[in-house]
């Protein structure tokens, strides 16, 4: 039997799966809350599943029996891939699972800051709707508008799609390279970062954060978008520089933001993000929906048992460790 520790609570058909194959350990909030705390009941592992916690040399040089870190997630930038390499351990995700959950979240972020849904939810509780809508009632239109989408991967795809055939947008997308394919599939068009900036009337993030995404929407890219426009961040906080954010959207540089993610989660209540009317903010709930949180939990313990099998073309590992299958 291999031993797997969890981070956090699974489904119980999820737990089910791993304790036919498995020990299995939910850590409890004291046993995980440091790096020292967790390594100290992590140690013999030969699996461990998580969806956020940092795993880097230093924990990686304490568990020695370690063959596989699974993410309950499709983004992995906790995982340090390098130091993963180094000490010859799998990394696996969850990718393609959440496609739909997650571009529905992010309409959804689209739809609020455009027609002012929670700002106006307010009004109404607190008693200042009187009569007709004034004019500071008003929104702006998403059907027919151009959509900017930087990161036209998995979700990306799924976001224009919605944005095509539902709501009829112009669609333009940047990647470091082009997808003629989908371009084809769904009319798109393939632009420079700072053309998608200038065009959009909504510019979508949906990059992993990498150390080349770190900080990609600062005062400069503010700067070259549209006064009307608007900015939603569905990747990682870090993507953004919150200052340079909260500048552009409290002098009127763009109109509204929406925000599922930030710098450092959970976001203090003091982040001066939180005092704007013209801002939408969620705790990281892209892929949050009970059925889609279930399937990547059955995807990361599947992915788990698959790889600690030696069955390593069928999981999900990520990217950067793929070289550790050429060399087994
Ligand atoms: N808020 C939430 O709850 C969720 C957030 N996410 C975030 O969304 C991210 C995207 O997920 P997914 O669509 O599955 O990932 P994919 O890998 O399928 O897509 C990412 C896209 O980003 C592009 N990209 C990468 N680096 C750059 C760059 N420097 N400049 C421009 N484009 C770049 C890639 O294209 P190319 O390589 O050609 O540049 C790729 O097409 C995840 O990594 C995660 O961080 C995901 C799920 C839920
Ligand atoms: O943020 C969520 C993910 O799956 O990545």
């Amino acid at each position: 039997m291999f031993r797997i520790c969890s981070t956090r609570k699974l489904p119980q058909h999820v737990q089910d799966y791993l304790t036919t194959y498995a020990t299995l350990d939910i850590l409890t909030k004291e046993q995980r809350e440091s790096p020292e705390t967790f390594v100290k009941y992590a140690a013999d592992a030969d699996g461990i599943i998580t969806s956020g916690m940092r795993i880097d040399d230093a924990i990686l040089s304490r568990l020695p029996k370690l063959k596989c870190v699974s993410t309950s997630s499709v983004g992995y930038d906790h995982f340090d891939t390098d130091a993963l390499k180094k000490h010859g351990v799998y990394a696996t995700h969850t990718p393609t699972v959440l496609d739909e959950t997650v571009a529905d979240l992010t309409f959804a972020l689209i739809l609020a800051t455009a027609r002012r849904v929670v700002e106006l939810d307010t009004v109404v509780r607190e008693g200042r709707w009187a009569g007709r809508p004034a004019e500071w009632f008003y929104g702006v239109d998403v059907h027919h508008r151009t959509l900017g989408i930087i990161g036209m991967g998995r979700i990306g795809e799924a976001v224009a799609r919605r944005a095509r055939l539902g709501f009829e947008m112009d669609v333009v997308y940047h990647n470091r390279s082009r997808k003629p394919e989908v371009e084809e599939k769904l009319g798109l068009e393939y632009v420079s970062f700072e053309e998608l900036l200038a065009k959009s009337d909504f510019v979508v993030l949906l990059t992993p954060l990498t150390e080349a995404t770190r900080g990609l929407m600062d005062d400069a890219a503010f700067q070259k978008m549209k006064s009307s426009a608007i900015f939603i961040n569905v990747s990682r906080g870090a993507t953004v520089n919150e200052q340079a954010l909260f500048k552009a959207l409290s002098e009127g540089t763009i109109r509204a933001a929406g925000l599922d993610v930030f710098v450092k989660e959970p976001t203090p209540t003091t982040n001066p993000l939180l005092s704007l009317q013209n801002v939408v903010v969620l705790p990281h709930i892209g892929s949050a929906t009970h059925a889609t949180r279930d399937d990547m939990a059955m995807l990361a313990a599947t992915n788990l048992i698959a790889v600690l099998e030696g069955r390593l073309q069928e999981a999900r590992i990520v990217p950067e460790l793929q070289s550790l299958i050429k060399e087994s």
